[in-house]
């Protein structure tokens, strides 16, 4: 049966960074569930956005959760700096450290909620043995670096197979990667309940124009 309660995260990589603060103000009156912040570092992916000081300068412009998607190696040193800025989900990806039940146990015990994300080409097992210290999983569906790029549909069945695995463990799924109202309703009917979007909200200019993108995503999510 298809989830009634997706959130819905805009990712603020397709909006207008000139005017960061009044577009995270505005995505979250217009009906955004989490704000979905992506760092990344021109190392692990091949593009660089920002860091804790642009986080921290937007924090206070709502009180929505500051959803952390970190694409950087090593990601460790910095988990303190995200928690300090505000972001309350710190998500870091399986591929990027050797020591992933290290990076879940520190995200924690700073206070803040621990994800994982997982590469389209990355197996489902690499967090069977981490599935206690999670609070999310993050399934890329599209290689990560950029926003605008093709939704890679072969993730589906994963996000089912992760579905099984957590069982009644209260761990959010969530899909990150060329969302829109075409592809909602397969990806909450296989299991997930959290779904990033930047493109399909970012279009258009304000408020009304915002709220209509994620009715439309949130509507094809809910069946
Ligand atoms: O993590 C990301 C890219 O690495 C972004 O969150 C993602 O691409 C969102 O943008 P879009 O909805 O436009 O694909
Ligand atoms: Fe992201």
């Amino acid at each position: 049966m298809t989830a009634r309660n997706t959130l819905i995260a805009p990712s603020i990589l397709a909006s207008d960074f000139s005017r960061l603060g009044e577009e995270v103000e505005t995505v979250a009156k217009a009906g955004a569930d989490w704000i979905h912040l992506d760092v990344m570092d021109g190392h692990f992916v091949p593009n660089i956005t920002f860091g804790p000081p642009i986080i921290k300068a937007i924090r206070d412009r709502t009180d929505k959760v500051f959803d952390c998607h970190l694409m950087i190696t090593p990601a460790d040193p910095y988990l303190a700096a995200f928690a300090d800025a505000g972001c309350d989900i710190i998500t870091v990806h399986a591929e990027a450290g050797p020591h992933l039940h290290r990076s879940l146990q520190t995200i924690r015990n700073l206070g803040k909620k621990a994800g994982v994300s997982l590469n389209p080409s990355t197996p489902e097992s690499v967090i069977e043995y981490v599935l206690d210290e999670l609070d999310l999983v993050l399934l890329m569906t599209v290689n990560p670096g950029f926003g605008g790029q093709a939704f890679i549909p072969s993730v589906v069945e994963k996000v089912r197979r992760i579905k099984a695995m957590i069982g009644d463990r209260p761990i959010d799924i969530e899909i990150d990667g060329g969302v829109s109202p075409a592809n909602a309703g397969e990806l909450t009917a296989a299991g997930a309940n959290v779904l990033v979007a930047g493109s399909a909200v970012f279009k258009g200019e304000g408020k009304e124009a915002y709220a209509k993108n994620i009715a439309a995503i949130r509507d094809a999510a809910n069946g």
